[in-house]
């Protein structure tokens, strides 16, 4: 389809109060769901990283890999188990789970962040202290999932500095000495709210929060987070987005500006929500 000069420009004049607002400012995205898994998708992710950089904004960049890590179980002959969303973790899973995402998912995404001509330097929980955690108690036992007491930005900030763009993955050091998982969208929406961002961004697979899961139309565009709890009793917010919210009223409540959940099957869904004036997905304020 051929696009009119106008229509460009359009776009690009658009962006500029965008561009204006968010240079300068915190942005914290986490990478996750099918937007990682399609190599279309992932390139527009990293370009989008890329333009972020170029243009002021300081981006940090969560990624998941929940995916990546019950394949390489199955591999190893191990079946995954969820309690609420949470690995059950014993200590051969918590290994595989840093060799996967500390080793192998963050060098990829640095690697392709570097192929696109961006600066990008991959960091876990363990350097600098970043993350410090403790057991996670809950009814279950969910063996080496943690629970975030400590976030140390220092060395996100030192990165920063020097022009990288940090690259996350979400490994913590316990005091006992032993490393515990955290799951990703919590530990995204810790990081925001240490760094005082302006925006936390959640990519999933869904087009947003929807007042009927079963129907994308029904999508619920803005939310205050003090009407959360009239939604969950509602049983509007269920499964797998009762964290994710969580996530954002955690980080709103905690100082965060804005919190998003948006929807990564679309290509450039971050540039959207950050330059245009439509916006995507669901914002919580
Ligand atoms: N109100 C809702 N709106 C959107 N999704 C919902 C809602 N309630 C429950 N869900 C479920 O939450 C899922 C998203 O969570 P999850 O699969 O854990 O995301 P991710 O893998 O990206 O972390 C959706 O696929 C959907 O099945
Ligand atoms: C405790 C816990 O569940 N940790 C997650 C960490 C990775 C993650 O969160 O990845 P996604 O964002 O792709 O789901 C896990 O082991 O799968």
């Amino acid at each position: 389809m051929e696009i009119a000069n106008e229509d460009r420009a359009r776009v690009l004049v658009q962006a500029l109060p965008y561009i204006q607002k968010y240079a300068g400012k915190t942005i914290v995205v986490k990478y996750g769901g099918n937007a990682m898994i399609d190599e279309k998708l992932k390139d527009a992710v990293m370009s989008d990283i890329v333009l972020m950089q170029l243009v002021g904004i300081h981006v940090v960049l969560v990624h998941g890999g929940g995916p990546e890590i019950s394949a390489m179980l199955k591999k190893i002959g191990k079946e995954s188990r969820f309690v609420h969303g949470m690995r059950v973790t014993d200590a051969e899973t918590v290994d595989i789970v840093q060799m996967v995402l500390a080793g192998k998912v963050n060098k990829a995404l640095v690697q392709l962040l570097e192929a696109h001509s961006g600066h990008a330097i991959g960091l876990c929980g363990l350097d600098g202290s970043m993350l410090r955690a403790e057991k996670l108690v809950s009814a279950d036992d969910l063996g080496f999932v943690g629970q975030i007491t400590e976030v140390h930005p220092e060395i996100i900030q030192d990165a920063e500095n020097n022009g990288y763009v940090p690259v996350i993955s979400t490994v913590a050091g316990g005091y006992d000495g032993e490393v515990y998982n955290i799951n990703a969208d919590v530990a995204a929406a810790r990081i925001a709210a240490c760094l005082h961002a302006e925006k936390l961004i959640l990519m999933t697979d869904v087009r947003g929060l929807l007042r009927d899961k079963e129907d994308e139309r029904t999508i619920i565009p803005v939310v205050q987070v003090s009407a959360v709890p009239k939604l969950k009793k509602e049983g509007i917010i269920s499964g797998g987005m009762l964290p994710k919210i969580d996530c954002c009223v955690e980080a709103v409540r905690r100082g965060v500006k804005r919190a998003h959940i948006i929807d990564g099957r679309i290509s450039h869904s971050i540039l959207v929500e950050l330059f245009s004036d439509e916006g995507i997905g669901t914002m919580f304020y």
